[in-house]
């Protein structure tokens, strides 16, 4: 009997339903409903539309009944990081602030007076964006501590949308890891930096893994939508759903091409060296308990702001034709400088850069376009040759999945800068991963190699050899 499971993939710029299921031997996709997702002002914060977005889901499943659709099951990835604190009566005690809100603005500096940097990094193994939970939290602390007193519950945004359709609570492991909270051998919270900083260690619930069945809807959601199934944990950080479906099965390094571009390699063991903390990898938990050794880098959020500061008159297709127009503008800018986190216009903070830098200076949509391709992909070559340091190995080839793998002049700028064959596909990796992990746990697909050859058998990838010889 087919299994039918829908991923609920919400990443920071669009969220989606997507049904998925086996057919002679292929995974199958069908997408049921997109929407968008954006930060929006609330007072002055920065926040997600939470209700907006629970809203959308419950929008998706009916679609399902449209479509006379029974889906075994649901599993709802998101992005990382952000988190819901409910009180006593489960009430959200603030709006679902983002990790863009300045709110974090010094605060990594004054957890380091309470523990030592080097520390922090040797228990967790967590990269240092300024962002990240463990500062969210400490700011909260700082600047409104009558809120973490009345907090009886943390839930990150993928718990919280658990929650709202179970009513049971638990933290999944790979989302929790990107607090930077979790210990990264142990991989439960960890109680002594959480007393270090003061926070209460009771709120914060069991960590469950990816695979587990967390529950089914509640009595008034199945009246609401006329069926009821199974609530799957996948790997809840959209990132490590993205990972588990990289069409490969040997080692290689991967590229999640979205919003963020995490550029990493799966491993067996959390690599804390001092090494990897001068270079700021993470060491964030995938499934089965291996580990996404990656970086952030800023990524396509760029391009996404670029095209919003010109009226979202042009589509990301079109950036790109523009781009490869501009094909003789020249001019790299950092893209991980905190400036381009979230600047009143990114079109006039990457022309201050170069500016500043003595460089050219963009003044079309398609050198601004081109700028921002050509500096991802300096940024990427960076990170391969701090990967291949620290494993002190040569990869031979890049996988780029999400999005971002759509961007066929940012896929050749990879291949000829890094001088590595390059794999693009498949585009909604994050959402294949998440339900690979749903059907795992409702035993139709055995184990993760398993997987990787049904994603590599069912999805296009293209391949793209650097235009320069491959010099060894
Ligand atoms: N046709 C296209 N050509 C070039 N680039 C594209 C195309 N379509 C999408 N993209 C790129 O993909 C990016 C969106 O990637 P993706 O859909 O994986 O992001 P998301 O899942 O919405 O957000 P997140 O990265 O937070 O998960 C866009 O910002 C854009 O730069
Ligand atoms: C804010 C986080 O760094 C971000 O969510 C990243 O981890 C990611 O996975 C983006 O899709
Ligand atoms: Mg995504």
């Amino acid at each position: 009997m087919t299994k039918y499971s829908i991923a609920v993939d919400i990443g920071a710029s669009s969220g989606r339903l997507i049904l998925g299921y086996l057919e002679n031997g292929l995974l199958k996709l069908d997408e049921i409903h997109r929407f968008e997702n954006k930060i929006v002002k609330n007072g002055d914060s920065y926040c997600w539309e939470a209700d907006k977005l629970f809203q959308e889901i419950k929008n998706g499943l009916k679609k399902c009944n449209e479509l006379g659709v029974k889906p075994d099951s649901i599993g709802i990835d998101t992005w990382a990081v952000d988190f819901m604190l409910l009180d006593e009566k489960n009430q959200p005690l603030t709006e679902a602030v983002s990790y863009r809100d300045p709110r974090t603005d010094g605060m990594m500096e004054q957890v380091f007076e309470k523990i030592m940097k080097e520390r922090l990094y040797l228990e967790t193994g967590i990269q240092f964006q300024k962002f990240n939970t463990i500062y969210q939290l400490y700011s909260i602390k700082q600047n409104s501590p009558e809120i973490l007193d009345k907090a009886k519950s943390f839930l990150m945004i993928p718990d919280y949308f658990n929650y709202l359709l179970t009513g049971k609570k638990a933290n999944e492991y790979t989302n929790a890891t990107s607090t930077q909270l979790v210990n990264a051998f142990t991989k439960k919270w960890d109680h002594d930096l959480l007393d270090l900083l003061g926070i209460n260690k009771e709120m914060f619930h069991e960590i469950k893994t990816p695979k587990t069945v967390l529950g089914t809807l509640t009595e008034e959601l199945v009246s609401e939508l006329g069926f009821d199934l199974q609530v799957i944990l996948p790997a809840t950080h959209d990132t490590g759903s993205a990972v588990i479906a990289v069409p490969e099965e040997n080692e290689t390094i991967y590229i999640s091409s979205g919003t963020w571009s995490l550029i990493g390699v799966e491993n067996y063991f959390p690599i804390c060296v001092t090494k990897a903390l001068d270079y700021n990898f993470t060491n964030e938990g995938g499934i089965d308990y291996q580990y996404r050794f990656l970086k952030n880098i800023m990524g396509l959020w760029m391009i996404q702001e670029v095209r919003r500061n010109y009226n979202n008159e042009y589509s990301f297709a079109e950036l790109v034709d523009l781009a490869r127009e501009a094909k003789d503008f020249r001019a790299i800018v950092n893209v991980n400088d905190d400036r381009f986190l979230k600047p009143e216009n990114m079109v006039q903070e990457i022309m201050n850069y170069c500016v500043e830098t003595g460089q050219s200076i963009p003044s079309t949509p398609g050198e601004v376009a081109k700028c921002v391709y050509d500096s991802l992909a300096v940024s990427y070559q960076d990170a391969v040759h701090e990967i291949e340091e620290i494993f002190e190995k040569r990869f031979e080839k890049i996988n780029v999945i999400g999005g971002g793998c759509q961007n066929e002049m940012l896929n050749q700028l990879v291949a000829d800068v890094t001088k590595k064959e390059v794999y693009a596909g498949p585009v909604e990796a994050t959402a294949i991963g998440n339900i690979v992990a749903q059907l795992m746990a409702l035993d139709e697909i055995q184990h993760i190699k398993e997987a990787r050859k049904i994603v590599k058998n069912s999805f296009e990838v293209k391949k793209y050899l650097p235009t320069a010889p491959i010099t060894n």
